[in-house]
């Protein structure tokens, strides 16, 4: 993480001091006691990823940590770091309750993102935000964020969580992965494979529900499920920078679902053309939550994937959108993966 020369960082990302909003009383989580929070490090996401650096007003610089293999910048990352720029703008009594963002141009791993932020409009109630992430005097992104203050309404509804194993019965991808290494058969191009996965320092952990073929279903459903959370400990106390966190790990492995009916095809190209999520409910992104997605239609070449996110008590925490670009090859071998 590069030294903060000028300005500073982001206030919304410094969690002293943030006012969080009312608690309900299946907000006070107990899932992971205090005391192993603290053997645990800080998470990356709000250490270093999140943490943009202050260049002027409304003008901010974002690094990377995780970058993937396709060597163009995560998209989860643009859109968390834009969210970042969007929130440091909005008084403390508001909250992300949606965004909506055109991935315009790969980002490159090797510069950093500038976060340039309009104040489009202060309401009473909404407030709206535009962010520009630029690189190389261009936009990689453009998203639009609106926060809005906690206003109470009789009408309330949700889907109901799907019922799944808890994360506690589940293995993470990397134990996972090292269960496929120990078996002797498994062919050389595979282990490679594994080992490249196992080499990835993503900042999130990650417990599919239907192992062994880590995230599809036995009959290749057009839907996935996973746990998911941050890596490490972020701590309870300032919303908005989980909403910022949620939006890091709601674009990882999410357009995959759209491949999940065709085990013959692997994708030669893809990238995500644009996200959209809407925030329902209080939640901590580095407690467990269950991660729903689904994939509704492919076609022309571009697949559109949905999700939800799911707090472990049931409650519906954030949606998610994406289309995405998806030019495949037809394979001989299907992906175990
Ligand atoms: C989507 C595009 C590529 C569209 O730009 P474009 O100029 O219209 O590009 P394009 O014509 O689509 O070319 C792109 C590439 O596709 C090739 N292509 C074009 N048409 C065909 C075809 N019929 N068959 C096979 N290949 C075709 C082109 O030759 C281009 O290839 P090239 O880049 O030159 O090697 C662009 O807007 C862009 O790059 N946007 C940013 C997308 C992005 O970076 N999204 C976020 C990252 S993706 C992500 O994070 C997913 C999660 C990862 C995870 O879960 O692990």
């Amino acid at each position: 993480m590069a030294e903060r020369e000028r300005g500073g960082s982001t206030n919304n990302c410094d969690h002293s001091g943030d006012t969080e909003p009312p608690k309900s009383p299946e907000d006070e989580s107990s899932e992971r006691p205090e005391a192993q929070y603290t053997q645990d490090l800080k998470s990356v996401l709000i250490t270093s990823v999140l943490n943009l650096e202050k260049l002027d007003v409304d003008l901010y610089r974002g690094t990377h940590h995780w970058v993937p293999r396709s060597q163009r910048l995560f998209g989860g990352q643009i859109v968390g770091q834009a969210l970042v720029a969007a929130a440091a703008s909005v008084s403390d009594n508001l909250y992300a309750h949606s965004l909506h963002c055109y991935f315009v141009r790969a980002g490159d791993p090797k510069v950093p993102v500038l976060y340039q932020v309009d104040r489009t409009r202060d309401g009473r109630s909404f407030t709206v935000r535009s962010v520009r992430a630029i690189q190389h005097g261009q936009p990689i992104l453009i998203c639009q964020a609106s926060f809005h203050m906690l206003q109470p309404s009789p009408l309330q509804h949700q889907f109901t969580m799907p019922v799944v194993p808890q994360p506690e019965d589940l293995l993470t991808v990397e134990e996972l992965i090292h269960r496929y290494l120990s078996k002797p058969d498994l062919a050389k191009k595979s282990r490679q494979g594994l080992n490249k996965l196992l080499a990835n320092e993503v900042p999130i952990e990650i417990k599919p529900v239907h192992p062994p073929h880590f995230y599809r279903l036995p009959a290749a459903e057009l839907r996935k499920l996973f746990w998911v959370r941050a890596r490490g400990y972020i701590g309870e106390g300032n919303m908005k920078l989980h909403c910022c966190v949620a939006a890091y790990v709601s674009d990882y492995a999410f357009l995959g679902t759209a491949l999940l009916p065709y085990p013959n095809y692997r994708a030669q190209f893809s990238a995500s053309l644009d996200h959209a999520m809407w925030f329902h409910n209080t939640f901590r992104s580095d407690e467990w939550m269950l991660y729903e997605c689904e994939s509704p239609w492919a076609g022309g070449s571009r697949g559109l994937v949905q999700g939800r996110l799911w707090r472990r008590d049931g409650v519906l925490a954030a949606s998610c959108s994406q289309e995405g670009v998806l030019r495949v090859k037809l394979v001989t071998e299907p992906s175990k993966l």
